[in-house]
């Protein structure tokens, strides 16, 4: 029994998740809320001979807060998607404001739920939904999540295909963390389940995981970013918590949460980092209480080394900007 708000519902990627989640026996209330066209989404969705119960809101009345009320999974893909030329920061000066709202919706209405954060950029909009619930009062780091899965899922992929082995494609998992964009992205090819064939050429393999989101922008010509392959993998992500919420134990994700979540854990992986990081994706062990075991990164190689290195000056100015754009307003 849980019921999922999905905020920007009606968007290329709120389309398909939203379907997704319908799919899903365990989401019993769907909340669709976004500027436009939900009722229709809603409709149409309610028409699946499914359990969940789904209702689309639009802005007047209240649409926001209805659309959140008892929910205990929050996932916000609303703002706008990067078009050829622009990086993920470019979107901040948009999607900042919408993210802030909706974050104060979440704080208004369902204090206590899980916050998956999709919009980008996702080091910095993660940030500012800290701060709103912070400012109410609300804020516990083990129920908010930067949906960093999209790399993992691309990771895999694109190591599956250098396998050349189409059954490998769902088996094969590869570890990425730092954070959801360019350098910031680190896969942790020396940790894949399967080991690279020989003769990989790892540089361009690690550019390709980094800059993955490109190809698609790159490929849809000024129509927008991943959608489909982000529904895919926002509910790939949002049914682990799920699960972890309905009581399933060691369930494992790659989330991009704040290190406070797990004091030792987070204690831990800023001692292999070198320096205090507010936010991180790594491996996150989940419960029904949210984040229960932020994972270390492991045995790394020398080149990962140099490759988490250049992650976290940009971390610290991504992090910077999203704290800042709440607490000093006027910058
Ligand atoms: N975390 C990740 O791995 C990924 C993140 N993204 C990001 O997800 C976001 C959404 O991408 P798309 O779905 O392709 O964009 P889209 O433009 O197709 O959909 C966005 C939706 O948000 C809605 N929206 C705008 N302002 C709103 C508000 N104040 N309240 C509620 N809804 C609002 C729009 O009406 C629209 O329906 C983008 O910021 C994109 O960069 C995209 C792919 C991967
Ligand atoms: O590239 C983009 O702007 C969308 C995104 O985050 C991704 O596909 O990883």
């Amino acid at each position: 029994m849980v019921k999922v708000a999905v905020l920007g519902a009606a968007g290329g990627i709120g389309q398909p998740l939203s379907l997704l989640l319908k799919t899903n026996p365990s989401v019993t209330g769907l909340g669709l809320y976004d500027i436009v066209n939900t009722p229709g989404v809603a409709a149409d969705l309610s028409h699946i001979a499914t359990p969940a119960k789904v209702e689309g809101y639009l802005q007047p009345n209240g649409g926001l807060a209805k659309a959140l009320t008892g929910a205990e999974v929050v996932i916000i893909p609303a703002g706008v998607p990067r078009k050829p030329g622009m990086t993920r920061d470019d979107l901040f000066k948009i999607n900042a404001g919408i993210v802030r709202g909706l974050a104060e919706g979440v704080a208004d209405t369902c204090p206590k739920a899980f916050v998956l954060v999709i919009s980008n950029p996702v080091n910095s909009t993660v940030p500012i939904v800290a701060e709103v619930l912070k400012a109410k009062g609300h804020y516990d780091p083990k129920r908010l999540f930067g949906v960093t899965t999209l790399d993992v899922v691309r990771a895999s992929t694109f190591v599956a295909e250098l396998l050349k082995d189409p059954s490998a494609a769902s088996s094969v998992v590869v570890p990425v963390v730092g954070g959801h964009s360019g350098v910031t992205i680190v896969p942790l090819l020396s940790q894949s389940s399967h080991p690279l064939p020989s003769g990989v050429d790892l540089d361009a393999l690690v550019h390709r995981i980094q800059f993955g989101g490109d190809e698609v922008v790159k490929a849809k010509d000024g129509a927008g970013s991943a959608t489909l392959s982000m529904a895919y993998a926002g509910y790939e992500f949002a049914c682990k918590v799920i699960k972890a919420i309905n009581g399933e134990k060691g369930i494992v994700a790659p989330s991009y949460v704040s290190l406070a979540a797990d004091s030792a854990g987070g204690e831990a992986l800023a001692n292999e980092l070198g320096t205090s990081l507010e936010f991180f994706s790594a491996r996150v062990e989940l419960d029904a209480q949210g984040v229960a075991k932020i994972h270390t990164l492991g045995n790394i190689n020398e080149s990962e080394k140099k490759l988490v290195a250049a992650a976290i000056p940009e971390l610290k100015t991504n992090i910077t900007t999203g704290h800042d754009f709440i607490q000093k307003p006027s910058l």
